[in-house]
């Protein structure tokens, strides 16, 4: 095969920027010639529209979705949808993007979408909320289904909007249909554990990745940025799995606590206000803070490209664990490998939440639901031996672990093209 070795496609979005450079250099690894490149990075289906709301004092504003189907070609697209203002068409297909590698590393038989409205939930009532999530499925409504593209939370929604989101499609199909979505509540077909899920998989691959290196997540530093669906459940599981969660924050700020913070209080202070910020058992510090903390083991698990070449030099973690979707700008990534620092990435670290997302869709297929205790073992199972292939691929080829997982996951992609007839 011809070998590609320039990088053809950018992006004046950072996210993009990063997930194509990304491509770019699993395909250069790979040795793939330039019309696989280009089918790997060009979306196979995308669609934009107006969602116009009426708000509850009579005025109408118009929001911008975009729902984007990256790649298809080893099953239905499968990813969240993000309400947050900085939604835009770029950011969306970077995030569908990196859900083609995440399902097809952790060999889910799913290709990778993503969703996504330019809203600020915080500024809008449920009743408002209700309205643009149903407009938005209504608008998109002829490319989702169970198996063409099946939704599920990001940032800024979660399993109110799902449900919003099921009724809307199954009232048009004329019947129930809980497999068109993930992440719902369990009284109509969600499932155990999967609001714990992407936190329960990030305890897994970081403890592998310690174990890894000789050391111990019992007893070890932790610092999370985000608190949200991911990051506070983060932060509540290696607390009670003995580490020592001495900093985290949130769009308003953080707090930090040098002999652990005590996470059950800190949850509850959240319930109470709204914010990480005046929790009373711990010092308030800059958000900045958190991210170059001196702890062992870092978790970003809020927005992306927070970690770049000017604050790279000074994290002091030395495993960044993935949380949030492209943390790790390509810069950075270069800086903290330089620096010794194992990162985690994001398509294997915080693949937890599709896996049961998927546990979830099989069993609403199935009609059969499973116990807390197979959710989770099955979660563990799939996680840790994700990482296991990652580790040993990366440790045979002499890659970094995102590297390693960038390769599997686009050969396994590039592998369904070839065998679906693109190429010989
Ligand atoms: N939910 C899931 O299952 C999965 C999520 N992810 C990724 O994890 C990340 C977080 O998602 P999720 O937890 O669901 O989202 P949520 O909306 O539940 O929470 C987001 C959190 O990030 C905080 N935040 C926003 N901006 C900043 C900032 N600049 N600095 C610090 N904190 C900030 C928010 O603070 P505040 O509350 O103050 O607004 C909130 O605590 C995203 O990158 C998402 O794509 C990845 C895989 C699965
Ligand atoms: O659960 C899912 O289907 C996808 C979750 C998601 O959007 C993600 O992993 O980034």
């Amino acid at each position: 095969m011809m070998t590609t070795t320039s990088r053809p496609f950018r992006s004046d979005n950072p996210a993009l920027d990063n997930a194509l450079g990304q491509l770019a250099g699993a395909v250069q690894i790979l040795g793939y010639h330039e019309g696989i490149h280009e089918t790997l990075a060009t979306p196979r289906r995308e669609v934009n529209v107006a969602v116009p709301l009426r708000r509850d004092d009579g005025h109408v504003q118009v929001f911008r979705g975009h729902r984007v189907q990256h790649n298809v070609s080893r099953g239905p697209g499968k990813g969240g949808l993000r309400f947050h203002p900085s939604v835009d068409i770029d950011e969306v297909r970077a995030l569908a993007m990196l859900m083609t590698w995440k399902c097809a590393v952790v060999d889910l038989p799913y290709g990778g979408a993503k969703g996504g409205v330019d809203i600020d939930p915080a500024e809008h009532s449920p009743a408002e909320l209700e309205r643009v999530t149903r407009r938005y499925t209504s608008e998109i409504l002829p490319m989702i289904g169970p198996e063409q593209d099946i939704m599920a939370p990001d940032m800024g929604t979660g399993e109110r909007e799902m449900a919003w989101v099921m009724d809307t499609y199954s009232v048009s199909m004329g019947h129930t249909i809980p497999a068109v979505v993930t992440g719902k509540p369990l009284a109509i077909g969600g499932s155990r554990g999967r609001g714990t899920a992407t936190a329960r998989g990030i305890f897994h691959v970081a403890d592998a990745a310690l174990t890894h290196a000789g050391e111990r997540l019992k007893g070890s530093r932790v610092a999370v940025q985000g608190f949200g669906k991911v990051g506070a459940n983060a932060a509540k599981i290696f607390s009670d799995e003995g580490a020592i969660v001495t900093h985290v924050s949130d769009a308003f700020g953080a707090v930090r606590n040098d002999d652990g913070l005590d996470v059950d209080a800190l949850l509850a202070h959240v319930a109470a206000t709204g914010s990480v910020v005046g929790f009373e058992r711990g010092d308030a510090v800059d958000g900045s803070a958190v991210l170059v903390a001196d702890v062992d083991v870092l978790v970003p698990a809020a927005i992306d490209s927070v970690l770049t070449v000017d604050n790279a030099h000074d994290v002091r973690a030395r495993f960044v664990v993935e949380g949030a979707n492209g943390p790790t700008t390509q810069e950075a990534d270069t800086i903290l490998g330089k620096n010794g620092v194992t990162i985690v990435p994001d398509i294997l670290a915080n693949a937890g939440g599709v896996i049961v997302s998927y546990f979830e869709w099989v069993q609403a297929n199935q009609t059969y639901w499973w116990t807390d205790a197979e959710i989770e073992d099955r979660l563990a199972g799939r996680m840790r031996s994700a990482y296991a292939e990652v580790a040993h691929h990366a440790h045979d080829h002499d890659l970094t672990l995102r590297d390693a997982a960038l390769v599997i996951g686009v050969q396994r992609v590039a592998d369904a093209h070839r065998l679906r007839g693109l190429y010989p």
